[in-house]
């Protein structure tokens, strides 16, 4: 071979090793990839899942997740933990702390052996804005008297939601927030963060980054301390006020990440509603809502079954379950 073709061959060949060359492959030109904070904002294709494990495994942290299934909400137990056991952080050590005031109807679930599962009894609220925005409180007082000594990462998770692809590493950082399958087109003009001035978590107008979801966030043990020491101090004041955010909980989480940038940015694929219709930037649904209205459309369509085969043909019999449905419907909702 002529010698400058063989030089070539011998510089560029180095150059794109197979390594190098599943780096060049981890690029989204059609996303935001860093906040203006220099942020990761993490998408699917913007990282190799190998290497962040192998960095990770050095290091033999635990994560814990917190999670509530209060009243009704115990029926999401089962594909929470079934899909979570799965698809997060799958291989490393992870503890989760289920919050119930039915331990007994929390189902067996064979567990992987790097993951355990703490369940925590917990009284509940007749309102279901008390018991998401108590969320915080509890969490913030698990830490301090418990979590600081047993996990190094906290998330905090809803439990009516199913996980379908992996949730690994990469959305382990010192404070992480998931960004709104609502609200990822509008930055700053949204109208969901809570504007009037009265309430602790009101963001002036003009002001405001990204929109987080309150489905899923979480960081470091310390970190997490701090934001839902704070936040909750903001619902108490609120309260004291008789005042309650737009968004609960979430406005106020919104507020605190605004003035605390997060270190790292899970993206739509993180939570993604099932209302929502799925454009093609979100290639992968890793965790999504599981619909409440669906679930107990389904439930009661197969009551409707069973009654129809125990009763005589009934003409009002659909009526009354469709009285039933709207009546059980807003219950949860
Ligand atoms: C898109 C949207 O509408 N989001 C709002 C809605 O989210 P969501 O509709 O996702 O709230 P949600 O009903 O899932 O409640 C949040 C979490 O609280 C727990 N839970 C709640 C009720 C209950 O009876 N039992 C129970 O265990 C459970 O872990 C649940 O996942 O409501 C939240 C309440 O803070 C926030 O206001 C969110 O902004
Ligand atoms: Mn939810």
């Amino acid at each position: 071979l002529p010698f400058p073709v063989v030089l070539s061959v011998l510089l560029v060949k180095p150059m794109f090793s197979p390594r190098i060359f599943s780096l060049i492959s981890c690029r989204r030109t059609d996303v935001l990839l860093v906040s203006p904070w220099l942020a990761p904002i993490v998408w699917e294709g913007t990282f190799n899942r190998d290497i962040l494990n192998a960095q990770y495994r050095q290091k033999n942290f635990v994560v814990g997740v917190a999670t509530f299934a209060v009243k009704k909400y115990v029926r999401f137990i089962e594909g929470f933990l079934g899909s979570a056991n799965k698809f997060f952080l799958s291989g490393h050590r992870v503890n989760f702390y289920l919050f119930t005031d039915h331990p007994e109807k929390v189902p067996s679930i064979n567990l992987a052996p790097e993951k355990r599962l703490f369940i925590i009894p917990v009284q509940n609220y007749s309102r279901w804005q008390d018991i998401s925005m108590n969320r915080m409180d509890i969490i913030s007082n698990h830490i301090h008297s418990h979590w600081r000594y047993e996990v190094d990462y906290l998330y905090s998770m809803d439990i009516d939601v199913q996980m379908f692809e992996h949730i690994g590493v990469e959305i382990i950082d010192t404070l992480v927030g998931t960004i709104s399958s609502w609200q990822y087109t509008k930055p700053r003009d949204s109208n969901s963060y809570e504007r009037h001035p009265e309430s602790r978590a009101a963001i002036p107008h003009g002001e405001g980054d990204f929109y987080y979801a309150a489905s899923f966030y979480g960081g470091s043990v310390s970190e997490v301390y701090k934001l839902t020491t704070a936040c909750f101090k903001g619902v108490t004041e609120d309260r004291a006020n008789g005042i309650e955010a737009k968004w609960h909980e979430e406005s106020h989480l919104n507020k605190y990440l605004l003035y605390h940038k997060p270190t790292r940015l899970l993206s739509p694929e993180y939570y993604w509603d099932e209302e929502l219709i799925r454009p093609r930037i979100i290639r992968v649904k890793r965790l999504s809502s599981v619909r409440k209205d669906l679930q107990e459309l389904e439930r009661l369509t197969l009551l409707l079954g069973g009654l129809r085969e125990l009763l005589v043909p009934c003409s009002s019999l659909d009526s009354l379950v469709s009285f039933f449905f709207c009546r059980e419907a807003k219950c949860v909702l």
